[in-house]
């Protein structure tokens, strides 16, 4: 008789088969957020999950932020980090840090998917003129080197999807006058999604998904249409840097991305999880017509 251990396992392998076969060779964009890279573990399982989606023949590209990091750093030269609605206030010596240390946190995570086996190349937004942007102002008000992505120029990607890397890439671009911006990470994740025309974009951070009540994970909403999750913005339920991220999904959705998601970077291996099994994980964003698998809304 065989252990049930291992009928369970073979029954996992099973029932990912489906989304194997119908993620095949389609690119699958993950915004990995800098509050879900507190410390290696959580790093590590995150890059393993995303190895794991490349070794079955899905195209990942990785879009990084690395916000934390770059507070610690602004605190540790003896500058205050600022932030209005969810951006950081740029001036020129903070976009140097911010810059400075996007590429290190880049690094690292190339190197941890190499030491995966797995080829990476690890980008900014400037090489390959891959985001051009214009100065963002945040509700009118002057946030300094703070950019808005205007245009993407995928070439690169295509060009490292191709020839099988992994490629990595950290939110920084250029203006018109080749001047150095700092982008919101989700920002820069969702124009590259719209650009590539991801089958998926995903979006680990530190929270469940979106919640009714920040403060209560049982408030978890599984699925939102578009208008559901506008109406949750306006209604006030949602606030900090939640409010950037569903914009951008809604965005994504509307520009032709098929599925949105906003995961727990947290819960170990979150990811494959939501691509894997039908159970889901975390909140979907879906298009008006979308239909709803949980109905619990
Ligand atoms: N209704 C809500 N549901 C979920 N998160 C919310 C909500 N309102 C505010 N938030 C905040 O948004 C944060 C996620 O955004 P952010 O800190 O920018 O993540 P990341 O650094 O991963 O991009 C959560 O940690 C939470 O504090
Ligand atoms: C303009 C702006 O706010 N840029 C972000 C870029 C990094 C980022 O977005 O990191 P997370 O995804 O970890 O939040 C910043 O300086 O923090």
């Amino acid at each position: 008789m065989v252990n049930q251990k291992y009928l369970d396992k073979a029954e996992v392998l099973i029932e990912a088969l489906p989304y194997i076969q119908r993620f095949n060779r389609k690119i699958v964009v993950v915004k990995y957020g800098g509050s879900a890279m507190i410390d290696q573990e959580l790093k590590e399982n995150v890059i393993k999950d995303v190895v794991l989606l490349k070794l079955v023949g899905f195209k990942p590209i990785i879009v990084h932020g690395g916000g934390k990091e770059i507070s610690r750093w602004v605190g540790k030269v003896g500058m205050e980090p600022r932030f209005i609605n969810g951006l950081r206030v740029t001036d020129e010596a903070t976009m140097e840090l911010a810059e400075m240390v996007l590429a290190k946190v880049n690094k690292e995570l190339v190197t941890l998917v190499q030491s995966l086996g797995i080829k990476a190349v690890g980008i900014s937004g400037k090489d390959g003129g891959l985001l051009q942007v214009e100065k963002k102002y945040s509700d009118g008000q002057d946030i300094g080197y703070v950019g808005e992505v205007t245009q993407v120029n995928p070439k690169i990607l295509y060009d490292l999807l191709e020839k099988d890397f992994l490629p990595i890439v950290f939110p920084v671009g250029t203006d018109e006058e080749f001047k150095t911006y700092n982008i919101n990470a989700d920002d820069a994740a969702c124009a590259i999604a719209e650009a590539v025309h991801a089958e998926k974009l995903a979006f680990l951070s530190d929270i469940e998904g979106v919640c009714r009540d920040v403060n209560d994970p049982s408030t978890l909403i599984s699925e939102l249409h578009v208008h559901e999750a506008e109406k949750l913005i306006s209604d006030g339920y949602v606030g900090g840097g939640m409010i950037p991220k569903i914009k951008n999904c809604i965005d994504a959705i509307e520009n032709g991305v098929n599925r949105v998601h906003i995961l727990d970077g947290r819960i170990p291996h979150s990811l494959l999880l939501e691509i894997f099994t039908n159970k889901g994980i975390g909140t979907a964003i879906l298009r008006e017509d979308g239909e709803k698998y949980y109905h619990e809304n």
